[in-house]
């Protein structure tokens, strides 16, 4: 008989029972429940290169490990070109044709694509109409993005709902603007970005970036919206945003961390832990600094200068990076998806 045995539970609930079941059946009775818990996002050993000319080809990841889970922000930092976009594509299945990834990508425990509608998707670039308002902006959108079947009122008032969300309702009428007129500043534009793919309640948003080019206190009014989305109408999302240096006001709000440098992870774990993981390697964060100011100084490859008398950015980056394989952190890690993964197991 074709059964199935699982030990599946998400880190906060305990394993459920033994079950016997087809594997139909058992599929169907996970996505179903996990439905209701939110979107758990798991990855292990996640590989990508890409073509290096006659050299072959060149890693961009090099065996990342890591999850996300609902109603938790997890922000990817590190230095430019270490990886932070590639690991997002990868997630989100939007690799380009010549990249090419190995290792384990689940949804909910399973090995299964992103149904539409369940994800959305923040790109760099707030690629939009300048001639059209935020508010025909965001209708238009509803109209792309809804049901036939949705009558225009209930789209209008979904795409008004999503505006005050994200603090736009005064910007209703204002143009998005452009080279030649000018329109939405900078992070008004970010925010009708995110509204425009958080219009139909994504349980899991990937967000590259939301807060580039913008001043601190801008970014902190984009990254406290996004952070709102994580607990709303009951409903617990899943957010992961690359960011490339947040105030230490934003980095507040990132629930986990996963630092990464050349396609290696630094560190993975609890945002609030990773001043202890740094100054246990020897490198504490000073008082009164940004951390992620000192985070991304210690782990800056590029230019290769002192941190600490003697200890290039090169080997306090390797130091980390060993520690973290061999850490707490990353064990909690590896039990986590342990958890959070169906073991599909034929009898
Ligand atoms: N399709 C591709 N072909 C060749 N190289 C690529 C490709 N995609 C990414 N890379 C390289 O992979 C590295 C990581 O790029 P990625 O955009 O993921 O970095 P990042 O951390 O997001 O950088 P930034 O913070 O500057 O946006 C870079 O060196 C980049 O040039």
């Amino acid at each position: 008989m074709n059964a199935l045995l699982t030990n599946y539970g998400s880190s906060n609930s305990s394993p459920a029972p033994l079950i016997m079941q087809s594997k139909q059946e058992f599929v169907a009775t996970v996505e179903e429940e996990r439905k209701e818990e939110g979107m758990f996002l798991t990855w292990e050993d996640l590989q990508v290169t890409v073509p290096n000319g006659r050299k072959g080809r060149k890693p961009i990841l090099k065996g990342l490990t890591g999850y996300a889970q609902p109603g938790k922000l997890l922000a990817i930092m590190g230095p430019s070109g270490c990886g932070k976009s590639t690991l997002l594509d990868a997630l989100a299945g939007r690799l380009g044709s010549n990249i090419k990834q190995t290792g384990k990508i689940l949804i909910n425990g399973l090995k299964q694509e992103l149904a539409y509608g369940t994800s959305g998707y923040v790109t760099q670039d707030d690629a939009m109409l300048s001639c059209l308002t935020a508010g025909e902006t965001l209708y238009y959108s509803a109209e792309l993005q809804f049901p036939k079947s949705m009558s225009i009122t209930e789209k209008k008032e979904r795409a008004d709902a999503t505006l005050r969300e994200m603090g736009l309702q005064d910007a209703i009428n204002t143009r998005v603007g452009g080279w030649s007129c000018k329109g939405l500043s900078g992070g008004q534009k970010r925010r009708l970005s995110i509204c425009i793919e958080i219009l139909t309640h994504p349980r899991l948003l990937f967000l590259d970036e939301p807060t580039s080019g913008l001043d601190s206190a801008a970014s902190f009014h984009v990254m406290t919206g996004i952070a709102s989305l994580i607990l709303k109408d009951g409903i617990q999302r899943t957010i992961v945003a690359s960011i490339h240096q947040p105030s230490s006001q934003v980095f507040q709000l990132f629930h986990h961390l996963c630092l990464l440098s050349s396609g290696e992870t630094v560190y993975f774990g609890p945002a609030s832990h990773a001043n202890q993981f740094f100054s246990s390697n020897g490198f504490p964060c000073p008082p009164l600094y940004n951390p992620s100011d000192h985070y991304l100084r210690i782990i800056n490859k590029d230019f290769d200068q002192d941190v600490d008398e003697g200890i290039t950015t090169e080997e306090a980056t390797n130091i980390l990076v060993s520690s973290y394989k061999s850490s707490e952190y990353r064990n909690h890690v590896q039990n986590e998806i342990a958890k959070i993964t169906v073991n599909l197991i034929d009898l």
